[in-house]
């Protein structure tokens, strides 16, 4: 481009909401007119934070990606205070916003079929790619017209080294189970997300819901959930075989595109 991208070169527009470490702004290139979303971030909070390492993983992931359930990314820039973000503009919000819109606050079985096979075909390319999103749920999904859905906010994705395991000590060896739970991530954490957003998406709550921490963690343990009557034994399948604690149990994302849930 002639010149360097710079907060000059755009005119700022209402205010869109905000995450973990800044707000977004619609904004409109001077020249162009293009129409982005402008992810506004404050580098003293992430400084306080320690989390500088985690906004450029951000920048270095979202610029190497590419996929139409992906949400744009169009460039950066910054300034003394903060760091800009340009990013594609969507225009329906999150689908935290569309579902509680729904009737009943959630969506039919076939439109969360819809969404969850947008989603996963997202998750497959990024682990391809070697990344893992490590924070999916329905207010980090964009809505675009025709039913089209994004994953946005790289805030908490990291590269995991292509199919070995990232582990804190040692070898597997000698991990037992619920250490090795805690002691690496690998691309399955996503899988289990994907149970998890399915499941809230049909019945309008997540599966492992509670009033507190401690509560919820333990129903997460113990695979406490249950589902309303009025679920397809096709959903309950879908579900229960993602929501596993074995992850050597959960099924590949293949697995997952070729469920009956999803094809039918
Ligand atoms: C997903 C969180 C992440 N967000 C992005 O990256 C985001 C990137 C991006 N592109 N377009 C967006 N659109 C909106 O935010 C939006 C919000 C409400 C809208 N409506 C309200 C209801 N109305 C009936 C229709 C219009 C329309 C668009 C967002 S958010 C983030 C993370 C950290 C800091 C800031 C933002």
């Amino acid at each position: 481009d002639p010149h360097e991208w710079s907060l000059s070169r755009f005119e700022m527009g209402r205010y869109l909401g905000n995450g973990k470490f800044g707000h977004v702004y619609l904004a409109r290139e001077r020249e162009s007119k293009f129409i982005v979303a402008l992810k506004v971030i404050s580098k003293r909070q992430l400084n306080l934070c320690q989390l500088t390492g985690s906004l450029t993983r951000e920048v270095e992931i979202l610029s190497h990606l590419r996929h139409p359930n992906i949400i744009g990314f169009y460039g950066f820039f910054q300034t003394q205070k903060r760091v800009y973000l340009m990013l594609e503009w969507a225009p329906l919000g999150d689908l935290y916003g569309l579902m509680k819109k729904q009737t009943n606050r959630r969506f039919s079985e076939e439109m969360a079929s819809k969404i969850i096979y947008q989603i996963t075909m997202a998750i497959g390319y990024m682990h391809q790619m070697n990344v893992i999103h490590r924070d999916l749920k329905p207010e980090n999904i964009l809505c675009f017209h025709n039913e089209i859905f994004k994953i946005a906010d790289f805030g908490w994705s990291v590269h995991t080294p292509s199919n070995r395991r990232k582990t804190l000590c040692g070898t597997l060896d000698y991990l037992c189970p619920e250490m090795i739970n805690y002691q690496f991530h690998d691309n399955r954490v996503d899988v289990w997300t994907i149970g998890v957003l399915a499941y809230e998406l049909v019945v309008g709550r997540p599966p492992f819901e509670s009033n507190n921490e401690q509560d919820t963690k333990k129903k997460i343990m113990n695979l406490m959930f249950q589902f309303p009557n009025w679920c397809s034994k096709d959903f309950l399948n879908f579900v229960k075989g993602i929501l596993q604690h074995d992850c050597n149990k959960r099924p590949s994302i293949i697995q997952i595109l070729n469920h009956p849930w999803i094809t039918k």
